[in-house]
This record gives structure tokens, C-alpha cells and sequence, in this order.
């Protein structure tokens, strides 16, 4: 019943006015489905290959649509997947792009939901899903890659981890965002937002840090539960490979001050997540600071791991971390997406479902969360193509996809 028997591809637009890869999944019994690839700025080097979005197309028609219409079945991930991995024939995705690959796989998932006439997490994690829901990450204030002349830390976070329920934690990561916004104003400082639709002022990190640790603390008294702060350093982005050092706007540091200077920061703010504190090549860095602050924080790779299992073998052997975060789109399919998940959840490390700073309406990542049971989803706190996933995901809760 889930024989695809077409597939359509066509370039249609993000979030930041760039086209991007959709692909349509149509099987034998009529089911649809409809993916978007997302896209990132702070990429990480070890990703699949992201092809220009024209160039994805092509190849993707013509080496991945004749492998998958009438011999592949769209309720069977893993073939889809392998599919797109033969189709394709290179180890990073190149050929055919991953953007082409995730947008034909998570389309592919949909269509096989479609089918079974079940919502997609069901379909992907099974009938006892949709209990548990992921804390999501609310990126209230940022700069790095994603906005000129803001901060140097890609993201600050709220990480409302005492939240009742997933919608109480959508609405206070929205109210934190608001208040930033209100004590931005009182301090007289203007600003606009960044790609992901966080506040992008021109202010050091210093100032930053206030800012969020006063409306985190101001929402935490109006909700009455405990809500966490979190960052994601980008640390591959500040890192220069020739000196050796972070480079911040007004100091260099190197890579022993840049684990004392995050371990103080997570004393200092009761940090409850880091992601990409260090360099996307440093194992033995993230493992020392693993070893001094990870009983107190999430340490979470991101562009050291890029949703890889080879590369999250190899940190789990030398301690680096305790957390993944996942991004269908840096591996390419949703299959090496829970692969990632279940390899990580094996060895204790947190899974944070992410989408990426380039995104559309697509809300797939909503039920990857909840379909794997992962601990967090970041996926911004406001702006449309940010609420499709947080919206879903309320949804998905009020049991009405
Ligand atoms: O670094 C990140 O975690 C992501 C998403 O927040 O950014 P980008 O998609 O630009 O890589
Ligand atoms: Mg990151």
C-alpha cells in the first residue's frame, strides 16, 4: 500500500529568503506526504553536503527518484533511506545533497503516516509515544553567525525544565523572550532579531548575560516553576585554527581559559545546557571540561558531532560530552537521525532535537522529538517557521494531529 509511485521536488523559500529543497512523496493508496530541507549559517564542518538547492534537484531526479518510484516502499524508512544512500554513493551526501535526501526521507515518513492514518511520531516510535514531550530551548537573545554586530555567543537560552507541560514551556520561553525585549528597552538599547528570531542587540556578552538571567528569573516568578538558562557558544565559529584561540570582540582566550572561562559560567548562572562550548576538532578539550562541569550541566555536541554516529562513537570513548545535538538535515536521513538518538541514549548522553537557524514550516522535527523520546528540542521561541514546531508539538499533546 506504501509503494511510492511519484516523488516531486521543487525549490520553494526559507526563512532567511534563500530557496531550499521540498520534496512530495505519493504512494500506491494515495498517501502524501511533504518535507522541507532546513538549511544553516554556522555549519559545521563535518556535515553532509548541502548542494546549491537547483543542482540538488537534478541530481536527485536523476539518480534517487528511479531507485525509490515503484521498488521502494514508503512505510519502510530504513529502505527509503538505504535507498537514498545507494542513490546517492558517497559517504557525505555530495552527489545527490543532503538537502535533497532529508527533504525525500522525512517526506517519504510522512507519506507512510499518511498511509497507516497515523500521526508521525506514532508512525516513526510507536503506539506507547506521545506521553513524554521534549523541554524545548527558546533562543531569546543571539548573535555569532546568525545577526552582524550582536553578541558573540551564538545563543542564549531559556530551558524552562520545571515546566507542568510542553505548552507551559512554549509560552514561558515566549514570555522570557518578551521580557529580554522589555529590559532591552528600559537600557535604552535598540535591536532587531537574528536569523532564529532571537533579540540580535549590539551589546557584549557580559550585558547579554544580565539581560537573560533577569527575565528568566522575572518568568520563573510569574509561572512558579523552575525555568534554566542555556547557551550555545558556537565555539568552531570563534575558534581560530592558526593561533589556537577563541576570539572573542574584546579578548582572546585559549583553550584552557575558554574550559575555565565556560566552567565558570555555569557556576555563575546555574547553566543547565552548553552546546559547542569548544572546537568542532577538540575531543580532549570537550572531554576536561566534561570531566569538571558535566555533572552539573548538559555538555552538548553539536558541530563536534553532527548527528554522526562514527563521530559519537569516537566521543563517547574519551568522554567528550554528554549530549547530542540532532539535525536530520547534517546527516541526511532520517534514519541516521535515530541511529544517532538510540546510540546515544545507550550511553546516557541527553538527545536535543534541533532545527537549524535557516528553516520553513516544515514540523517534522516536532515528531522526530517526541517519536524518540529526547529529553529537549531547540527550535526558537518565536516567529512562524519556529512556532510550526512548537505549535505541533501542543498539538501533538492535546492529542489533535
Ligand atoms: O548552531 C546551531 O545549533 C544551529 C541552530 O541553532 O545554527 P545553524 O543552523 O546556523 O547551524
Ligand atoms: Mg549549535
Amino acid at each position: 500500500m506504501t509503494l511510492i509511485t511519484d516523488i516531486r521536488l521543487r525549490r520553494i523559500l526559507d526563512s532567511r529568503g534563500n530557496p531550499t529543497v521540498e520534496a512530495d512523496v505519493v504512494t500506491e493508496s494515495g498517501g502524501f506526504g511533504r518535507a522541507a530541507a532546513p538549511s544553516g549559517a554556522s555549519t559545521g564542518e563535518y556535515e553532509a553536503v548541502e548542494r546549491p538547492p537547483g543542482e540538488a534537484i537534478a541530481a536527485a531526479r536523476e539518480h534517487a527518484v528511479p531507485r525509490l518510484v515503484g521498488e521502494v516502499y514508503a512505510g519502510n524508512q530504513r529502505d527509503v533511506d538505504a535507498a537514498l544512500h545507494a542513490a546517492d554513493g558517497t559517504d557525505d551526501f555530495s552527489e545527490i545533497g543532503a538537502n535533497s535526501a532529508v527533504a525525500i526521507s522525512m517526506a517519504a515518513a510522512k507519506a507512510g503516516a499518511d498511509v497507516l492514518g497515523a500521526p508521525l511520531f506514532q508512525h516513526l516510535g510507536g503506539t506507547f509515544r506521545g506521553e513524554n514531550f521534549p523541554i524545548p530551548l527558546g533562543n531569546v537573545v543571539g548573535g555569532g553567525e546568525h545577526a552582524a554586530d550582536a553578541t558573540d555567543i551564538q545563543e542564549f537560552l531559556a530551558a524552562p525544565v520545571g515546566a507542568p507541560s510542553v505548552a507551559d514551556a512554549v509560552f514561558a520561553n515566549a514570555a522570557v523572550h518578551a521580557a529580554v525585549a522589555d529590559l532591552l528597552e528600559e537600557r535604552d538599547v535598540p535591536c532587531g532579531k537574528g536569523d532564529e528570531g532571537a533579540w540580535a542587540p549590539s551589546i557584549d556578552d557580559g550585558e547579554a548575560f544580565d539581560v537573560v538571567a533577569e527575565a528568566v528569573s522575572m518568568v520563573q516568578d510569574e509561572v512558579g516553576f523552575n525555568i534554566g538558562f542555556g547557551l550555545d557558544v558556537a565555539g568552531a565559529e570563534l575558534y581560530d585554527s592558526v593561533s589556537g584561540t577563541y576570539e572573542y570582540s574584546d579578548v582572546s582566550r585559549d583553550t584552557d581559559e575558554q574550559i575555565e572561562y565556560i566552567a565558570e559560567l555555569v557556576e555563575e548562572y546555574d547553566l543547565v545546557y552548553v552546546e559547542d562550548p569548544l572546537d568542532e576538532d577538540d575531543y580532549d578539550a570537550f572531554a576536561d571540561l566534561t570531566d569538571e562541569v558535566g555533572d552539573q550541566t548538559l555538555i552538548c555536541g553539536d558541530d563536534l558531532f553532527v548527528t554522526n554516529t562514527d563521530r559519537l562513537i569516537e566521543g563517547i570513548d574519551r568522554g567528550a560530552a554528554n549530549s547530542i545535538l540532532i539535525k536530520p538535515n547534517q546527516i541526511g536521513t532520517l534514519t541516521d537521525a535515530f541511529d544517532a538518538i538510540e546510540l546515544a541514549t545507550e550511553n546516557g548522553y541527553d538527545s536535543v532535537v534541533s532545527h537549524r537557524s535557516g528553516e520553513t514550516e516544515d514540523a517534522t522535527i516536532a515528531h522526530l522529538a517526541v517519536a524518540t523520546d529526547a529529553p529537549f528540542i531547540k527550535t526558537g521561541a518565536v516567529g512562524g517557521e519556529r512556532t510550526a514546531k512548537l505549535n505541533e508539538l501542543i498539538r501533538i499533546a492535546d492529542d489533535a494531529t
